[in-house]
């Protein structure tokens, strides 16, 4: 579903990647782990084509993200509040992405009502610009418009961050069914090392821009290395 052939970022005499190779098969659930300036962002960054690779290509179905514009078609992503647009309320937003992604009035409503649990009853139908909410609401209303368009791969940079533990917990149980229902190849970046053991089937763990393990979360010592790993 995707492949990284020798991908590669510099800022300025620093690495900020380096990934020689790296493939993710169709239905992964792929965390992606490393302490502060390990790499993980500007990895998504040239994913979504939002940055320029010194050398290399990240391909989703076999085409170049940065030569081919279909990939913008079935994935949904959320980065950081720069994907928000301030001006609309909740819904609008809502409303606007649906209808990027060609769904029908009735289709954006239910999908968005999956949401009501996530939303804690702050983000739908309110009247309130998206500039008004919280960190934590604002991430939430990133992750709902990345998700509810059923994307193929979704790709999310912290999203356990800023939100309480409640929606930490549903956070996480939509990941797994988006993944159950549709198939959806996902990764996720987080420090929570409990949420991304819990959710992901692969764990890649990042430092200096290296990916120094990618281990199968299928076995308790894999997991207990990982832990190990940050415990130093
Ligand atoms: N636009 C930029 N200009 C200069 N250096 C950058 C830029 N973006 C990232 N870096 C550097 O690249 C390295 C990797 O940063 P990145 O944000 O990808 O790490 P991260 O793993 O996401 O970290 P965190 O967990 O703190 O979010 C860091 O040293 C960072 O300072």
């Amino acid at each position: 579903m995707i492949e990284i052939n020798k991908l590669t970022k510099k800022f300025g005499v620093y690495t900020a990647v380096n990934i020689p190779e790296l493939k993710i098969e169709k239905g992964e659930i792929v965390g992606l782990i490393g302490n502060n300036g390990a790499g993980k962002t500007t990895t998504f960054r040239l994913m979504l084509d939002l940055l320029e690779a010194d050398r290399g290509n990240v391909l989703m179905k076999g085409k170049d993200v940065s030569k081919d514009e279909e990939w913008k078609t079935y994935t949904g992503s959320f980065i950081d509040s720069n994907f928000l647009i301030d001006f609309f309320t909740p819904d609008e937003y809502f409303g606007f992405i649906g209808k990027v992604y060609k769904l029908k009035n009735n289709e954006i409503k239910e999908r968005v009502a999956m949401f009501e649990k996530f939303a804690s009853g702050e983000i739908l139908n309110q009247k309130k610009y998206i500039r008004h909410f919280s960190s934590g609401n604002r991430q939430k209303i990133g992750i709902i418009a990345a998700m509810m368009i059923h994307p193929e791969i979704l790709i999310l940079d912290e999203p356990f961050n800023f939100l309480d533990p409640s929606s930490q917990i549903e956070m996480k149980h939509l990941l797994q069914s988006l993944n159950a229902q549709c198939g959806t190849t996902i990764i996720l970046s987080s420090h929570n090392l409990n949420y991304v053991s819990d959710v992901s089937s692969r764990i890649l763990l990042m430092e200096r821009g290296d990916i120094i393990q990618d281990v199968k979360n299928n076995t308790p010592e894999n997991i207990a290395a990982i832990f190990r790993y940050f415990e130093k």
